[in-house]
């Protein structure tokens, strides 16, 4: 019962607390010493319950009288993570779902336990008669029952893509991705990682593209539990996150301003690339984010960071052209990153885009007016909305003329598995396997 209990925890954290679901689980995941088996079975049932939430509550609701809303969130998460082990694990017995299910319930919801051991008994006999939408009459309530996405956002997919292209996005954004980590060259090299983990009996294989990413087979999921990590030796990034440092291409000497740096990702990354020499001014609106990246400096002995608290939508008259480059890793959608927070799908709206965006344009035009001559600006996100991204940039382009676009592909022909848009690099799970991300460079003339 601990695993499922422990998954059981995370969910109601998840739904009833609005926890971010990777730090719900970390949080839950050291809170005990659980085996790898029990770590490994509580993240399968967190992120397989959540990626199918929709699928889920609807043949939940096909098979309750009651309507879920009135489902006390204990019991509802009982049933939910029931479902899921019935209707998509192979490896666990129905009927020992259905019985921790009940044991679960006698300690967080004694009175829903016959309620639940029906309801999922009888889905165990009659998961034949599941009815699901009918694809031709109704294609975007298919899509967004069977793949568990809202339909707004399904429907905003179909406007861009091909019906195809939706349907293999959807699908992927249900699948677990890779993990990736970037080896710290400022105290070590790539090989003395990959040897030092393999005595940990973790495989890591380098990546053609980008010589310090390494990407973890069989995805380990407590890194941060290594001594490489504590040593500072590592630090877990995304790889389409570690392109964004390289695109911009610091050099040893100068001074950069990152606006949106937390939790520090690409900031440190950037110092590590400038081999911690110069400047990274590294601003954030959260105090308690700007905690995250001076722990992360530290770790990773980097010294040439300096983390401020300030609001990217105010420009600061004393920096005017004053950078060498400028970062705008702007606040976003997240629709590029569903595979990690399988809960952005439902709790963002379609307004909520909107103003995002506008947000982002505000920010990058801030950003803009502290690049030197001949300096650099570099907007990037984690979402596929073209509104965001190609969107804001050229928005920005009309408003400011001294700007250009560089080509990515040009200056970095290697650097990239994928396709280039135009000039900027748009990255696709489903395409490119790695998160869904958007990287726009500008030079001010
Ligand atoms: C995409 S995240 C940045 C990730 C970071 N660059 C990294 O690689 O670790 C966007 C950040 O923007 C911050 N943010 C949101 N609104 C902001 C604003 N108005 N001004 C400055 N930062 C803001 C958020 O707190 C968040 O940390």
């Amino acid at each position: 019962m601990d695993a499922r209990e422990g998954a059981l925890k995370v969910l109601y954290e998840i739904e009833v607390n609005k926890a971010y679901s990777n730090i719900a689980l970390n949080k839950e995941i050291k809170s005990k010493p659980y085996t790898k088996l029990d770590r490994n079975f509580i993240t399968e049932l967190v992120y397989g319950t959540l990626e199918n939430l929709i699928f889920i509550d609807y043949v939940l609701q096909q098979f309750s009288a009651m309507k879920l809303k009135k489902i006390n969130p204990w019991a509802l998460n009982i049933l939910r993570m029931g479902i899921y082990q019935i209707l998509f694990l192979d490896k666990i017995p129905p009927f020992a779902a259905v019985n921790e299910g009940v044991n679960l319930s006698k300690k967080y919801c004694k009175r829903a336990s016959g309620f639940i051991n029906g309801i999922l008994r009888n889905i165990i006999r009659n998961q034949g008669t599941i009815n699901m939408p009918d694809r031709k009459e109704n294609l975007l309530e298919y899509l967004s029952i069977k793949y568990s996405h809202p339909q707004w956002m399904v429907k905003r997919f179909l406007s861009y893509y091909s019906e195809d292209f939706t349907e293999e996005l959807l699908k992927v954004n249900n699948e677990t991705p890779k993990l990736y980590i970037r080896v710290n060259t400022l105290k070590t090299t790539v090989e003395d990682v990959i040897e030092l983990l393999q005595q940990q009996e973790i495989k890591a294989e380098k990546n053609p593209y980008l010589s310090e990413a390494l990407v973890i087979e069989g995805g380990f999921s407590d890194l941060e539990a290594l001594d490489a990590y504590k040593k500072g030796l590592i630090h877990i990034q995304d790889f389409s996150s570690m392109l964004v440092a390289r695109i911009l291409d610091p050099k040893e000497g100068e001074f950069i301003i990152d606006v949106c740096s937390a939790p520090g990702g690409k900031t440190t990354h950037i110092a590590q690339l400038m081999k911690n020499k110069g400047q990274v001014l590294a601003r954030d609106i959260y105090d308690h984010k700007l905690k995250l990246i001076k722990n992360n400096a530290k770790r990773l002995g980097i010294k040439i960071i300096k983390t401020e608290k300030f609001n990217g939508k105010d420009l600061d008259h004393g920096l005017i052209e004053k950078a060498d480059k400028v970062l705008v890793d702007a606040p976003c959608s997240g629709l590029g990153i569903i595979r990690r927070k399988p809960e952005i799908k439902y709790r963002k709206e379609a307004d909520d885009i909107k103003i995002i965006t506008e947000l982002q344009l505000k920010i990058l035009i801030n950003a803009s007016k502290y690049v030197k001559p001949g300096g650099e600006l570099l907007y990037s996100t984690c979402t596929i909305d073209p509104n965001e991204n190609n969107g804001v940039v050229e928005r920005f382009l009309k408003e400011n003329p001294r700007y250009q676009l560089i080509d990515i592909n040009q200056q970095y022909p290697l650097i990239l598995p994928g396709e280039y848009q135009e000039k900027m690099i748009q990255l696709y799970p489903n395409l490119h396997g790695t998160d869904g991300f958007f990287i726009a460079k500008l030079k001010k003339k």
